[in-house]
């Protein structure tokens, strides 16, 4: 049985300088995914840092973040259970590809070795296990990179214009593995994007930041 999430924005009220940057209420069920688009500098950036829980000290915020009904606004980062997918992979270059996936493991997962290998059949890299992720194509990275964010349990994610850089080709395909996998995992996510096919791809509600 799949376990769901739901995450709940409410009331977010972020200030720049006590003016107001950035005012949402969104609700996001399990295996949802949100979209937020915008002009540059409408504050897609800096919501995602408050609902991750690194916002800079400069920006005055409040409201409620409600992850499964629970407040998680005033947690420190690494207690919200939210997952992070970013532009670049950021693989970490001391550590193998297996290494990379074991890294956010839970520190109780039986058998970590068979779910690695599992994982990477998954993404179409089996037998890359011990390679050194600097080997690895950008859209291998990637996969990698989505692989490593699901085997660390999370919550929710967040996703921070994770396809823009990879080809044209690789695009498409990288999409539809990360929202599948999403959705398959019930995990309720927010993707800030510039790129109209990400949140027609996505299939969820989108929503529009303004200056
Ligand atoms: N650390 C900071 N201190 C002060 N102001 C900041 C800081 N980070 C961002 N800003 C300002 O906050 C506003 C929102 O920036 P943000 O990066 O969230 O926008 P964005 O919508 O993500 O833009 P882009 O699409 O260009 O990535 C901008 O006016 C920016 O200059």
């Amino acid at each position: 049985m799949t376990i769901t999430h739901r995450l709940e924005l409410r009331d977010i009220d972020i200030r720049l300088d006590g003016k107001p940057l950035v005012e949402l209420n969104a609700h996001i069920g399990p295996g949802e995914v949100l979209t937020v688009m915008g002009p540059s500098g409408s504050g897609k950036s800096t919501l995602l840092a408050y609902l991750a829980g690194f916002l800079a000290p400069t920006f005055r915020a409040g409201g409620q973040v409600l992850l499964d009904s629970r407040d998680i606004s005033a947690l420190p980062a690494e207690r919200r259970g939210i997952g992070l997918l970013f532009q670049d992979p950021l693989l970490f270059p001391h550590l193998s590809v297996a290494g990379n996936l074991r890294f956010g493991m839970p520190r109780a997962t039986a058998d970590k070795a068979a779910r690695v290998e599992k994982a990477l059949e998954n993404i179409g890299l089996a037998g890359f296990g011990d390679r050194d992720p600097a080997t690895l194509s950008g859209g291998q990275k990637a996969r990698v990179a989505l692989m490593r964010l699901l085997l660390s349990t999370p919550c929710a994610v967040l996703l921070d214009e994770p396809f823009s850089k990879l080809d044209t080709h690789l695009r498409h395909e990288m999409r539809q593995l990360v929202f599948d996998r999403l959705r398959e995992a019930g995990l309720p996510s927010l993707l800030v994007t510039h790129d109209r096919e990400d949140a027609e791809d996505a299939g969820g509600r989108v929503i529009e930041l303004s200056h």
